[in-house]
């Protein structure tokens, strides 16, 4: 599986934390970064890290042209809601791309774990589900249960039948790694989830 690693510089040091969490399971996976989180990750533990540019040189864009490409499988972008960014429309473009591609896609360290988590089982759907897959695109449901008018808005209505990722791609092809060991305990103290992110001061990017 190919991990994409991203991290605005105010949320830097905690993809270092969260990365020293799971370095266990990320070892496991290919990984590509953005080029100054993917130095830094190098640097800190010696992962094997493809580096696309920077974020704000057009490395979200690379990341998003990947996703586009069916070369990632899953994006933990550790994306800084306090910050200013140069490259916002690039960052909302990568986001596009990831739901667009059915993608999943991990914004703090408390979901980046548990996809983590959900590698070694996720790849096994269970019940009904297993039947038809257990990912969908949210825009193409065919029940109509859920419906509150009457009938769906002809846009909806008239709009392609096919996720894009979903018609190319089987859902368990991205989640072939189905011996994954369990992830590695959370430490510290602070709520379920342990990611302890200190509120970082604003950065420029
Ligand atoms: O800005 C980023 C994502 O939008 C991250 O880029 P860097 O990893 O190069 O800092």
């Amino acid at each position: 599986m190919r991990i994409a690693l991203i991290a605005h510089d105010g949320m830097k040091t905690t993809m270092v934390d969260w990365v020293g969490r799971q370095y266990g399971e990320l070892a496991r996976h290919e990984l590509v970064a953005t080029e100054s989180t993917g130095a830094l990750l190098a640097e800190r533990f010696g992962l094997a890290v493809e580096q696309v540019a920077s974020g704000p040189l057009g490395g979200d864009q690379q990341i998003g042209a990947m996703i586009v490409d069916h070369r990632v499988d899953l994006m933990i972008f550790f994306w800084d809601p306090m910050g200013l960014h140069p490259h916002s429309p690039d960052v909302q473009a990568l986001m596009r791309l990831a739901v667009l591609q059915d993608v999943p896609m991990a914004l703090n360290p408390a979901s980046a774990d548990h996809v983590l988590r959900s590698l070694s089982t996720a790849g096994r759907p269970q019940g009904p589900e297993a039947v038809g897959g257990h990912r969908r695109t949210p825009s193409v449901r065919t029940d109509t249960a859920h419906r509150r008018t009457p009938a769906a808005s002809p846009a909806t209505a008239s709009r392609p039948s096919a996720a894009p990722a979903a018609a190319r791609r089987s859902p368990a092809s991205r989640w072939t790694d189905t011996s994954a060991s369990p992830s590695v305990p959370r430490r510290g103290a602070r709520g379920v989830h342990g990611s302890g992110r200190t509120p970082t001061v604003p950065s420029e990017r």
